[in-house]
């Protein structure tokens, strides 16, 4: 397997590696950004590509937050972006389940809801899709503990508490993650509904260190269910890059992907043929992953602004 070349400090190699691309997709948490901490260097960085006549295209697996809200975060941190040039998580589950699902799945149409775990950047980008929803941030199930009640009537199909017309169940990084969600979800797989996730993270990075991702509210229900995994929409999934590509026509071999997590973003590029991909070490991966693990980006740099390096003095 080769070993990924390391631009950090070198002008000349950082002048080439730019020269390859003309399309950037930069991954967000980790890379711009550890939470509501910017890196320093990022804004000038993203200047300094734009500038030099780069596309820049915004792609995130933090489902809490719609393409709208990513504009008004990168916008607030001093980074111009418009909503085309946003693809999130929820935007990629939304798509798939708005328009190649009930090609699938024709008995959705009597069952068309979503059950959402999740944040309110699910609910914006399945609104967008006009593909009707349920759980998400509704406050009755931000609760927490199990009634008696709620165990009976849950038992019991009680159409008051397992809406009949539920025929997806949507995981996604969830700040409000409790017991009753999990079990509602796991009934409504249990009756047919079909399992999806936003992403399957592990961990999120933010203030410097890790929490826990998304994959950590798809987890559980796995165990209950005896190991079936969710389909997940976001990074590495190639439906997400198919849908990129469409929306964005670009050319593969003139693209590099920018991550900071070798099983998602790094895989993500090179499953999906892209030019090149581009490892920083600002967020999840290590050096120690980007050069000995299994899934190895073409170059890596200790953090975004080291490519201002290539900039003519
Ligand atoms: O747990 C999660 O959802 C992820 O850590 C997080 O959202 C990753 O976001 P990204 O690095 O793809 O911007
Ligand atoms: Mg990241």
């Amino acid at each position: 397997m080769s070993q990924p070349q390391y631009l950090t400090g070198q002008r000349e190699a950082l002048q080439e590696f730019l020269s390859k691309y003309d399309i950037f997709l930069f991954d967000c948490d980790g890379v711009l950004w550890s939470g509501d901490h910017l890196f320093d260097g990022t804004v000038a960085t993203l200047e300094f590509l734009r500038a030099s006549g780069k596309r820049v295209v915004f792609v995130t697996n933090n489902s809490t937050k719609s393409r709208k809200d990513y504009c008004k975060k990168l916008e607030g941190m001093g980074i111009p972006a418009t909503e085309e040039e946003v693809f999130g998580s929820s935007y990629s589950a939304a798509i798939y389940i708005s328009r190649i699902l009930p090609q699938r799945h024709p008995e959705l149409k009597s069952k068309p809801k979503v059950f959402v775990i999740g944040e309110s950047g699910i609910e914006q980008e399945l609104d967008s899709e006009n593909v009707p929803h349920i759980g998400g941030t509704d406050s009755s199930l931000r609760r927490l503990g199990i009634n008696p009640e709620d165990y009976t009537k849950i038992a019991a199909g009680d159409p008051s508490v397992l809406d009949p017309e539920v025929g997806v169940v949507l995981t996604g990084l969830d700040f409000h993650f409790n017991y009753i969600k999990m079990c509602l979800a796991y009934h409504y797989i249990k009756r047919g509904a079909i399992f999806l996730a936003t992403n399957i993270d592990s961990t999120l990075p933010s203030a410097g260190a890790l929490f826990a991702g998304a994959g950590t509210m798809a987890a559980p229900l796995t165990m209950m269910l005896g190991g079936t995994e969710p389909v997940a929409l976001g990074k590495p999934s190639q439906a997400m890059m198919d849908a990129i590509e469409g929306k964005f026509k670009f050319d593969r071999s003139r693209t590099c992907m920018v991550g900071d997590r070798a099983n998602t973003d790094i895989k993500f590029g090179l499953e999906g043929k892209l030019g090149g991909t581009l490892g920083v070490l600002t967020g999840v991966g290590t050096k120690e992953e980007f050069t000995e693990g299994d899934t190895r980006p073409h170059f890596y740099v200790d953090r975004l602004s080291d490519l201002l390096a290539a900039k003519e003095a």
